[in-house]
Formats: structure tokens, C-alpha cells, sequence
């Protein structure tokens, strides 16, 4: 009688997978109607509250990385969805300078977090052909976290699938910081700078020495948690994205948010189309 019951069950969860994926390849079918983003960011907020809603260790303590968990693998499954829409790059706002101001031990776990994190990574991104960047300071990281970073850039540097960047140990403002200083360092060993550039070409210049100048600018950037700030993320790169903002708790997120964030952004920029063409026309 066990079995049986157990059977059914099985044959109920196929049933109900393969009706929602084919539910799901509907619909990504009607989105592919419209203009697909070339690039999603996410700031991935209100993982210590769905931690304290779960009941799962939130206060730094010992495993209390454990509460990333979940958040590591919505990201996991929007990177699925991303790729099976045709998103190529994705980017993710992992750790920002400003959380190293957290208490020391909730700093530590997250940290030891992210070394368990990498190594999934590099099991699970080999196999989806998504080649991994880091966009920060890294040197702020500790050596052994660094290294892993490093590693995983590099082992993943060939694939062309998608494009996942990791913002950690970042903020906007000292990726622009570092930008301008690198770009100073160039013009004063004359290396490209020339003074008759226009400035057009001058920002060309300093946009090579940020840290996301792997990427394109982002068409959307979403941010969970409820929250409408972009908290010093993508500041230089964020001036014609369209910004998305939900109640929704990062490791809830699911495939309907992504698809409406996805029809705003086309209903959008249809608008922003028919407002340039008005501006010609005037
Ligand atoms: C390897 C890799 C990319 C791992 C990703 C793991 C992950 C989900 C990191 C998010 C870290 C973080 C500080 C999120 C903000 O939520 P919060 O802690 O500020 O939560 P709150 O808004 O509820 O306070």
C-alpha cells in the first residue's frame, strides 16, 4: 500500500513538473514576442528576513552562512531561467564594502559561506557553460577566498553561454574611484589618453577600467526585499536601466516575478521608443 501510495505521489510531482515547465516554456514563448534583456542585475535583498521567517539561524552565529543558502540557489535557478530566455549576462550584488561594517561573526559566516558557495559554483557553471567574473576590491577578500575568486575566473574563462558576474566587496563608488585613478595612471604614462579626445571617447576610456566592463550596461535591475534604493550598485552603469523593485524576499523569488519584471521593463521601453521618435519628430 506504501509503495503505491508513493508511486502515485511520484507520478503527481511529474505530472505537475513537466505541466509547470510546459506552462513556463508558454509563456517565455509569448515574452520572446517583445525585446528580451540583454542583461538582468539583481540586488539580492531580505535573506536575514526570510531567515528569521524560516526560523534558520540569523544572527551571525555559527552556520549562520547557512541562511545564504537559499539565496544561493534562487540566484542558482534565475541564472536557469535567464539562460533559457536568452538573458546572457547576469549579475548579482553578493557582498557590498559597506557589509564589512556587520558585526565580525556574522562577517565570518557569510565569508565561509561564499568558499562553500565558489565551489559549488565551479561544479554547477562548468556544466551550464557560464563563465564567472568577480567585479570588486578583491583585495579587501581574505587570501584564501581571493584565490578561490581568481580560480574560478579563470577556469570558467572560456565558456560563452552566459556571463555571471559576482559583485563582491563592491560598491559603485569605488569601482568609479578606481576607474578615474586607473585612468590617471594611463594618461600619465601617456599610454591611451590623448587630450584632443571628445568626451565621449574619454568616457569610453575610463568605462575600460571598471570593474563590469565585462558586461554590457544592464537593461533591468531588480531588487528584492522591498527596498527602491540601488544602495551604491551599478551607480555609472544604471543611467538608462529600468529599475524593478518587489516585496518579494530574495530566496522566494520565482519564475512569475522574474516574468513580470521582464513585461514591465518591455512595456517600458516600448514607451521610451515612441518618446525618442516623438523628440525626432519635434
Ligand atoms: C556565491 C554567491 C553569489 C552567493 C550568493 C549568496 C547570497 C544570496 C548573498 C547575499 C548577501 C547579502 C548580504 C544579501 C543582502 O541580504 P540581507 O542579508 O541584507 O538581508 P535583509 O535585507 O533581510 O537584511
Amino acid at each position: 500500500m506504501e509503495k503505491e501510495v508513493m508511486s502515485s505521489l511520484k507520478m503527481a510531482g511529474n505530472i505537475l513538473c513537466s505541466a509547470s515547465s510546459f506552462i513556463r516554456k508558454c509563456i517565455f514563448g509569448v515574452l520572446r514576442v517583445g525585446p528580451i534583456p540583454n542583461h538582468i542585475a539583481f540586488i539580492m535583498d531580505g535573506n536575514r528576513r526570510y531567515a528569521k521567517k524560516q526560523k534558520l539561524s540569523h544572527d551571525g552565529a555559527a552556520g549562520g552562512g547557512g541562511r545564504y543558502d537559499a539565496g544561493f540557489w534562487a540566484l542558482m535557478v534565475m541564472l536557469l531561467y535567464c539562460q533559457e530566455l536568452g538573458v546572457k549576462y547576469i549579475t548579482a550584488y553578493a557582498f557590498s564594502i559597506d557589509n564589512f561594517k556587520r558585526k565580525p561573526e556574522e562577517v565570518e559566516s557569510l565569508m565561509a559561506s561564499m568558499l562553500e558557495k565558489f565551489h559549488l559554483l565551479d561544479i554547477l557553471v562548468k556544466r551550464l557553460a557560464v563563465r564567472v567574473h568577480f567585479a570588486g576590491n578583491l583585495e579587501l577578500l581574505s587570501n584564501e577566498l581571493r584565490a578561490s575568486a581568481m580560480e574560478l575566473t579563470e577556469a570558467t574563462a572560456e565558456y560563452s553561454k552566459s556571463v555571471l558576474t559576482i559583485c563582491i566587496a563592491y560598491t559603485s563608488r569605488d569601482e568609479i574611484l578606481h576607474a578615474v585613478l586607473e585612468s590617471c595612471e594611463q594618461k600619465r604614462i601617456d599610454l591611451e589618453f590623448d587630450n584632443d579626445d571628445d568626451n565621449e571617447i574619454k568616457l569610453m576610456k575610463v568605462e575600460k577600467n571598471m570593474y563590469m566592463a565585462v558586461a554590457p550596461d544592464p537593461d533591468i535591475i531588480i531588487r528584492t526585499g522591498g527596498e527602491n534604493r540601488l544602495s551604491n550598485f551599478l551607480l555609472w552603469q544604471s543611467c538608462w536601466s529600468h529599475l524593478h523593485s518587489m516585496w518579494v524576499l530574495w530566496p522566494e523569488i520565482g519564475v512569475w516575478n522574474l516574468v513580470f519584471a521582464i513585461l514591465n521593463f518591455q512595456r517600458n521601453k516600448t514607451y521610451y521608443l515612441e518618446m525618442k521618435k516623438k523628440e525626432k519628430e519635434l
